[in-house]
């Protein structure tokens, strides 16, 4: 009823404007804003080992790094401990995506989409890779060609969309493209702005924010006509455009180490399409740049649906996090030889030890790019596993082959600070370019 809603968000906006008083979690928690990866690295370094508390301007995170809470962790019960309400939080659907909130219907096999791209996306790898390949090729190219007018270079940072990409979706001719691109991001940005104002406001700051919704209308409106039509045939033989996730920090990586160049190509000399297993060196460069540049400070993140309490007594409350503090753990020389060095053939088999996608047995190799372990938790961990890892590794391989065997690359302004962070992400600076030059 009206006198209801009416006395919830004044209760909302009272409890709001209490945050911000001096002293407050909220006041505290901004530090976490501006300088989340410090804070983590911070807490951990005088943890030492132990679990450690941070404050965010909304709840606190517990973060755990050592193996026996990890396990607690990835394997607590969902309704406890839950990965579902985090993106909840994270993204703020309700308001950032028309009101569309998916259901977490895990099963003992996870929620459907999962289920669909854990087995049919990965198993029909294979048939993909080809044409993948061609896509990536093709837009790379274009890419640089567009650019070659302008500056020479390729922006890899652009963060706003502006009229480069949009003039390149338009020659495209794929509205759908620009809007796929730019939906995560208007999602993202709405609903950081929405989870820092009263309640009662986010409606409006959201709509502000996308542009009334216009990205997942444009793909709202392309892709109703396809899945109608899928669903009259029943069947899947029709081709989507795909479009790789960004290989940003590797590919800087090989600009500010080019030392890799030669070893790197003579390996896909005879691998020209790489693929699990088959250039180790390629994966071994790649592992250590997502090592070394570590897109975020905290990984398997849990939001506490109930009070959770790990062995030793340490308790997560109800809507705090649990997480694990990755960037620290992989700087850290108890687990890496030399950690604030990039050695890019840090994870490659030494001698004596299995190489390849799986060994005689069929045990999958602990240092493959793709396995998930409590040493390597940047595909997550337990049921939640990131799904899309095997795509993901191969695109990146893709992307990273066509550069090494079709152009030299170096960075246009080689010291230029090259990340920026907020919360715990850290990302690619905008106005990083980075010059291809063809072979
Ligand atoms: C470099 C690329 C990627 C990285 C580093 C990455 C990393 C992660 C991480 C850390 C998680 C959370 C796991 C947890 O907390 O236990 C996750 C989950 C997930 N990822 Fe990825 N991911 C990548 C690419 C992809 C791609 C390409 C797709 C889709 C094709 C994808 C789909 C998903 C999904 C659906 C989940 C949620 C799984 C669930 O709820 O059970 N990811 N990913």
């Amino acid at each position: 009823s009206l006198p209801l809603l009416i006395k919830r968000n004044l209760e909302h906006t009272l409890n709001h404007i209490l945050q911000y008083t001096p002293g407050s979690r909220f006041i505290r928690g901004l530090r976490y804003l501006i300088n989340g990866p410090k804070t983590v690295q911070d807490g951990y370094s005088k943890a030492g080992g132990k679990p450690f508390l941070i404050a965010t301007p909304t709840n606190n995170h517990l973060l755990v790094s050592s193996p026996t809470h990890i396990e607690e962790l990835v394997t607590a019960p969902s309704i406890q401990l839950s990965l579902h309400a985090v993106a909840k939080e994270m993204l703020q659907p309700k308001y950032t995506m028309r009101g569309f909130e998916w259901q977490d219907q895990r099963g003992v096999e996870g929620t459907g989409f999962v289920r669909a791209l854990r087995s049919l996306l990965t198993a029909h790898l294979p048939q993909l890779l080809p044409k993948l390949q061609l896509i990536i090729r093709k837009g790379l190219r274009d890419e640089v060609a567009q650019y070659r007018r302008k500056d020479s270079g390729l922006n890899i940072a652009r963060s706003d969309f502006a009229d480069d990409q949009k003039a390149y979706c338009e020659a495209q001719n794929t509205p759908f493209l620009e809007a796929a691109l730019r939906f995560p991001q208007d999602v993202i940005i709405a609903a950081e702005l929405v989870r820092l104002m009263p309640n009662f406001l986010a409606p409006f700051v959201a709509r502000l924010a996308t542009q009334n919704h216009k990205s997942s209308k444009v793909m709202f409106d392309c892709l109703v006509p396809i899945v109608e039509q899928r669903l009259k045939c029943r069947s899947l033989n029709h081709k989507n455009s795909e479009k790789a996730p960004t290989s940003t920090f590797s590919l800087v990586d090989l600009c500010v180490f080019p030392e890799y160049f030669a070893p790197l190509r003579e390996e896909l000399e005879q691998n020209p399409l790489p693929v699990e297993g088959s250039t180790p060196r390629m994966d071994s460069f790649l592992k250590e740049s997502m090592r070394y540049n570590s897109i975020d400070a905290i990984t398997c993140r849990r939001k506490a649906l109930d009070t959770f309490t790990f062995s030793g007594g340490y308790t997560v409350k109800v809507g705090d996090w649990a997480c694990v503090p990755q960037q620290a753990m992989m700087h850290d020389p108890q687990y890496y030889e030399n950690p604030a060095a990039f050695d890019g053939f840090r994870f490659l088999p030494k001698d004596g030890e299995k190489s390849g996608a799986k060994d005689m047995a069929q045990n999958e190799n602990p240092n493959m790019f793709t396995t998930s372990s409590p040493n390597w938790l940047i595909w997550g961990s337990g049921k939640t596993v990131c799904p899309g890892r095997f795509y993901g590794a191969a695109i990146m391989r893709l992307i990273m082959a066509e550069v090494l065997q079709s152009y030299d690359c170096s960075l246009r302004d080689p010291k230029l600070p090259r990340t920026m962070t907020w919360r715990s992400s850290i990302v690619p600076r905008e106005g990083v370019i980075m010059l291809f030059q063809k072979r």
